[in-house]
């Protein structure tokens, strides 16, 4: 079913038609779809250039102050390579990565950010769904199959950027963070729970509703770019198949096994939805 393709990779490709196989038998109705985010439905880089992530479409932006855009770059170059440092564990990234975000979200809600002008910060913005977007989303859509949109990214913005690319359907669930604004529609904090890049199992643990209402569809289709990615089913219940497609666009030759030993299916340096997209195709009987 895949096209000969240098970026695709698969440590085990029998495992990988069996699970496929298996999931088409039991048909669409039984599927659900769990998808990260940032780099994941959106394009790592375009035209030689680093694309942004929901964090850096506000950082970026007339909403913010130079010197607050110092500061968050700084975070950035601090702890986007301690986040892909594949010669750390986990335990030792987490709390570095709290540090990030918290400092982080701390740095956006001083800069008094208007709900209003949302919308035109990611208009004006470099944002980049992958190319064959509307076909994931319009397919999900037209065949009744739940799409959990699961980001460590800020809700707000990533809400933003389907519903301006036309896509943010009715089945389309996101579990992110969210902005709390005061009454006038400024920024004052962040809502609930902090979702970073390593606790999405505790973040889907925390949405055991959502899941319980999707127990009639214990087969399920995760696409993630990070390792804490893999987690984020871990609130499905009487899981039957999981097949795990996973984007590894930096660092590739460190992460190449790690991937590989995580996912079914790694996918590098691939900008496009084409894999995912021909797997909705098979399991959906369109192909
Ligand atoms: N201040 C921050 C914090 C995180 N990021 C990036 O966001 C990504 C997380 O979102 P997902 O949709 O992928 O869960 C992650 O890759 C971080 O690098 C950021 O840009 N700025
Ligand atoms: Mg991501």
């Amino acid at each position: 079913m895949f096209e000969k393709s240098s970026s695709l990779c698969m440590r085990d490709p029998q495992r990988v038609q069996d699970i496929l196989m298996s999931m088409q038998k039991s048909g669409s109705n039984t599927l659900q779809v769990i998808s990260d985010f940032d780099m994941t439905l959106t394009r790592f880089a375009y035209e030689g250039k680093r694309c942004p992530t929901c964090h850096n479409i506000l950082d970026n932006s007339k909403l913010i102050s130079n010197d607050c855009k110092e500061k968050l770059k700084e975070l950035l170059n601090t702890y986007y390579p301690i986040e892909i440092d594949s010669s750390r564990s986990i335990e030792e990234k987490l709390p570095l990565m709290v540090e990030w975000w918290t400092k982080a979200h701390d740095l956006l809600v001083e800069q008094r950010i208007r709900k209003d002008l949302l919308a035109t910060v990611v208009r004006e913005s470099e944002a980049r769904l992958r190319e064959g977007f509307q076909l994931f989303f319009n397919h999900l859509h037209e065949h009744s199959i739940p799409l959990l949109i699961f980001s460590a990214g800020i809700g707000d913005i990533l809400e933003e950027v389907i519903r301006q690319a036309g896509v943010f359907h009715s089945n389309v669930k996101v579990f992110s963070n969210y902005m709390d604004f005061d009454e006038s529609g400024v920024l004052k904090a962040f809502k609930g729970e902090l979702i970073h890049i390593y606790n999405k199992r505790e973040g889907a643990l925390l949405n055991t509703g959502h899941f319980q209402e999707l127990r009639t569809r214990p087969n399920v289709l995760l696409l993630g770019d990070s390792l804490g990615d893999l987690t984020m089913a871990d609130g499905v219940q009487d899981m039957e198949n999981i097949l795990k497609i996973g984007f590894l666009n930096d660092k590739v030759e460190e992460r190449k096994q790690s991937y590989l030993d995580s996912y079914d299916i790694v996918l590098v340096k691939d900008e496009t939805l084409e894999v995912p997209n021909a797997v909705l195709l098979y399991l959906t009987g369109n192909k």
